[in-house]
């Protein structure tokens, strides 16, 4: 089956002379959930903002469901609903009319049991006939999903879903993306939280300086970035890793004070309690023992070193 969105060579320059774009070539599959994951600036909004047809690119193209998003905008827009990084909503309609509305801007005809099922769908038909003004923050990103998704478009766009959210409303959203999936919409979403995208993509985007670095499937790429570390204290300092302890991921830091052993925190073993078996056994005595995940920033440039090695 033919990608329902395929980004070819995009290229972006804002009149500053900044190219937020670089090449982008990417495609979509119907059905699927792919995250961008990105750091800030590093143009996940310009890309879907360029697929969309709200930002003209400097050169490449764009087709959704094999429309050109500037020759045939009118129908390549057609199949696509944009949930924004900002709640901008009427808050003196009430849901259903707002919903209503979104449809009609597409001339799409009245379909008032359309709408009834898409707000059953997003968990928002008790609050139908209640002013936006009256639902809690988690309730009006979900109206926003549901305008977005009034002219029953084939690809949904999310970006940043839980920008600036607390953690109950990100599990929330995750919650209602997994509900879309099975209606089979297409869904972009952009992040820079991992836990997000592995909680909700099937595959991965990792986009940086306006490139995409690598495409990977979610089972695939977090078993590449599942990496942990203990940092073992010493009572005394060693000079060299002894012999016995030389099979494992293990290498000395702090002027030989402790030891860095670096493991996969899916991996059904770890091996952290042989290696501390190991350190005994060898005469060693551990002070402490510090654990900490890799950071957002560091997963990222490890990817992106992998990828360029
Ligand atoms: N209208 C504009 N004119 C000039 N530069 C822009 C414009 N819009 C965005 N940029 C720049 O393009 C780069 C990419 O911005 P973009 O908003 O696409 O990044 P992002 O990955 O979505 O970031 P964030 O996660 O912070 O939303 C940034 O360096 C930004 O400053």
């Amino acid at each position: 089956m033919a990608p329902i969105v395929k980004v070819n060579d995009l290229r972006k320059s804002y009149d500053s002379g900044f190219e937020a774009l670089k090449g982008v070539t990417l495609d979509i599959e119907e059905g699927e959930i792919i995250a961008l994951l990105g750091p800030n600036g590093a143009g996940k909004t310009t890309l879907i903002s360029t697929i969309c047809g709200i930002t003209r690119p400097t050169s490449g193209t764009v087709t959704v469901s094999g429309h050109d998003i500037i020759k045939d905008y009118r129908q390549a827009r057609s199949q696509i609903g944009l949930v924004p990084q900002e709640l901008s909503l009427e808050q003196f309609e009430t849901v259903m009319n707002a919903v209503r509305f979104s449809r009609g801007l597409f001339g799409k005809p009245n379909d008032d049991a359309l709408v009834e099922k898409l707000l059953r769908q997003l968990g928002l038909h008790d609050k139908k006939d209640s002013k936006i003004m009256a639902l809690s923050g988690g309730m009006k990103r979900r109206v926003l999903i549901a305008k977005a998704l009034a002219h029953e478009p084939r690809v949904l766009f999310l970006d940043e879903p839980t920008a600036g959210v607390d953690v109950e409303l990100r599990k929330d959203m995750w919650r209602v993306v997994d509900e879309l999936r099975k209606t089979g919409v297409t869904i972009i979403l952009t992040t820079h939280y991992i836990e997000e995208a592995e909680a909700m993509a099937d595959r991965i985007a990792v986009i940086e300086k306006g490139q995409i670095r690598l495409v990977q499937g979610k089972v695939e790429l977090m078993a590449h970035l599942g990496k942990k570390e203990a940092i073992i204290h010493l009572t005394a300092p060693l000079a060299e890793v002894p012999a016995s302890l030389a099979h494992y991921n293990v290498e000395l830091v702090n002027n030989g004070s402790a030891l860095r052993y670096v493991y996969d925190v899916r991996a059904e073993r770890t091996g952290i309690t042989s290696l501390l078996n190991d350190l005994q056994t060898a005469g060693l005595q551990m002070s402490d023992i510090e654990t900490r995940q890799s950071s957002l920033e560091e997963i990222f440039v490890g990817l992106i070193e992998g990828d360029a090695a």
